[in-house]
C-alpha cells in the first residue's frame, strides 16, 4: 500500500491547490486531446463536486522547444472533460493569480499558467530549496491542503511537484494512487516466461539509461524511434543523426554515446535493432529502405518498416511480459504509423501481461481503434513509468510519503 494519504484523507471545504501533468503534444500552437486529460479530470471533479476551491497547476512543453506554449488551451479540453467551467489566468503568482485565486467560489475551478514559465520551476533542487522559492511561498499561504495528481511528472524536482508538500498537507489524486500501484506492481513481479521490452520515442536519454538499469530483468529489447536509430548510429550505421531542421539525435548521442556503446557491448545478443527504416518518398508516400543499404542519411526516417515488424512481432508473442515505452515511429501519420501499430496488434493478440507506458504513445491505442482491455495497464507516465520499472524513487511521490509521515508523527 502506498505510504502517503490520499483524497479520502482530505478535509472538507478546503482550498485545494493541484498539480496535474497536462503535457500534450502540440499541432499548430494548440494541445491536442489526450489520456491524460481525461484521467485527471476524475480527480478534478471530485474535489469541486465536494465544494473545494480548486486551483490547477500544470506545465506544457520546456523551454526553447515548440511545444513550449500557454495552457488556454488546455483549460478548454479540461472544462469539457470535467463537464464543468473551469477558468483559466495566464500568470502562475503574480497579482493577476492572487486575485483570480481570491475571487474563486466553492466547487470552481481555476487553472494557472504554465508552471515551467516561472523562473523557480525547473532548476533541480531539493524539496527543501524548492519550498524556499518565490513561488511556491506566494502561492501557499492561499490554500488548505495540496494534491499531486501528476505521477507522469514525479520523476523531476520542480518546484510544483517537490515544493508544496514541505509547507501544506500534501495529498495524492486520484491518478497518482492508480498509477502509482499499477507501476510499482510491475517493478516487482516476477514472470516465468521471456520479459520483452519495447522502446522507442523521442526521449532517448530517458530510456537508455533504464535499458542499462534493466538489464537483469528484461531478456530482450525491441528498438525504434530515436533511440533505435541512435543504437543503429552506435552499430556502424550511417543514420541517428540530425538532417535539416531536425533537433533529435545529435545532441542525445554526445549525451549518451557512451553508455549506448557499452550496453550494446554488453547485452548486444539480448538488442534486436530495426533492419529497415521508412521515410517520406517523393511523392509523400511512404518508402522503405533496408538499413543496410543506406549510405548516408539523407532525410529523416519516421518508422521502422515492415520486416522490422515482421521480426518482433514473434518475440512479442513469446513473451510472458511485455513493456513498451516510446512509439516506433510518427505514428500520429498514419503513414509511419506501422511500427507503433504492428508492435501494439501483436501484444494485444496475445494474453501476455502488458503495460503500454507513454502519454504520447498510449495515444496511438485509441487512434488507431485499439481497446485500453487488451493491454494490462496503459500508463499515462513515460519517463516516471519507466524509473518505477527500475525501482527508482520518485522525487514527488517521496514529497508526499514524507508529508503523510509529518501528519502521522
Ligand atoms: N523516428 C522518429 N522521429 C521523430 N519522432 C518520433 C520517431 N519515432 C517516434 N517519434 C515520436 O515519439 C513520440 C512518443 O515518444 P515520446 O518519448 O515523445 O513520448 P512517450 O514515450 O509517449 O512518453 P512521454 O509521456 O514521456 O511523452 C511520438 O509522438 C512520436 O511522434
Ligand atoms: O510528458 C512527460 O513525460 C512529463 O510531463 C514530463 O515531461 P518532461 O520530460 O518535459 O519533464
Amino acid at each position: 500500500m502506498p505510504a502517503f494519504n490520499t483524497l479520502d484523507d482530505l478535509s472538507a471545504d478546503s482550498r485545494v491547490l493541484v498539480r496535474l501533468d497536462l503535457n500534450s503534444p502540440i499541432e499548430d500552437g494548440t494541445p491536442q486531446d489526450n489520456r491524460r486529460f481525461e484521467r485527471h479530470a476524475e480527480t478534478v471533479r471530485e474535489l469541486a463536486e465536494a465544494g473545494h476551491r480548486v486551483v490547477l497547476l500544470a506545465h506544457q512543453g520546456r523551454p526553447g522547444r515548440d511545444d513550449f506554449t500557454s495552457l488556454g488551451g488546455h483549460a478548454e479540453i479540461l472544462a469539457d472533460r470535467v463537464g464543468r467551467d473551469v477558468g483559466f489566468v495566464a500568470d502562475t503568482y503574480g497579482d493577476e493569480a492572487l486575485e483570480a485565486i481570491d475571487a474563486l467560489d466553492a466547487g470552481e475551478i481555476l487553472l494557472l499558467e504554465n508552471t515551467r514559465m516561472c523562473d523557480d520551476e525547473l532548476p533541480e533542487a531539493s524539496p527543501e530549496e524548492k519550498a524556499e522559492t518565490e513561488f511556491v511561498r506566494t502561492l501557499a499561504p492561499l490554500f488548505d491542503a495540496y494534491v499531486n495528481d501528476a505521477y507522469s511528472a514525479a520523476h523531476r524536482k520542480h518546484a510544483s511537484l517537490v515544493g508544496f508538500p514541505l509547507v501544506l498537507p500534501a495529498y495524492a489524486g486520484r491518478v497518482m494512487e492508480t498509477e502509482y500501484e499499477a507501476n510499482t506492481a510491475i517493478a516487482t513481479r516476477e514472470f516465468d516466461g521471456p520479459v520483452t521490452m519495447v522502446v522507442g520515442g523521442t526521449k532517448a536519454t530517458d530510456v537508455i539509461g533504464v535499458m542499462d538499469a534493466l538489464d537483469d530483468r528484461v531478456d530482450r529489447f525491441l528498438l525504434g524511434g530515436v533511440a533505435g536509430e541512435l543504437f543503429l548510429r552506435a552499430a556502424g550505421h550511417p543514420v541517428g543523426r540530425d538532417v535539416g531542421e531536425m533537433d533529435l539525435f545529435d545532441e542525445q548521442w554526445e549525451r549518451n554515446r557512451e553508455l549506448i556503446e557499452s550496453v550494446l557491448d554488453e547485452r548486444g545478443d539480448a538488442i534486436r535493432l530495426a533492419s529497415d527504416l521508412a521515410y517520406e518518398g517523393p511523392d509523400g508516400e511512404r518508402a522503405e529502405v533496408p538499413v543496410d543499404d543506406i549510405g548516408e542519411k539523407e532525410t529523416g526516417y519516421l518508422d521502422v518498416g515492415t520486416t522490422t515488424v515482421a521480426d518482433y512481432e514473434p518475440a512479442i508473442r513469446e513473451s510472458d511480459a511485455v513493456f513498451v515505452k516510446g512509439a516506433l515511429g510518427v505514428f500520429e501519420d498514419e503513414r509511419f504509423a506501422d511500427g507503433t501499430v504492428g508492435v501494439l496488434d501483436a501484444i494485444a493478440e496475445t494474453d501476455c501481461f502488458s503495460v503500454v507506458g507513454g502519454g504520447d504513445t498510449s495515444r496511438a491505442i485509441e487512434m488507431y481503434g485499439l481497446s485500453e482491455a487488451d493491454f494490462s495497464h496503459v500508463s499515462i507516465a513515460g519517463g516516471a513509468y519507466i524509473r518505477a520499472l527500475t525501482g527508482e524513487p520518485l522525487p514527488a511521490v517521496e514529497t508526499l510519503e514524507a508529508a503523510a509521515e509529518r501528519r502521522r508523527d
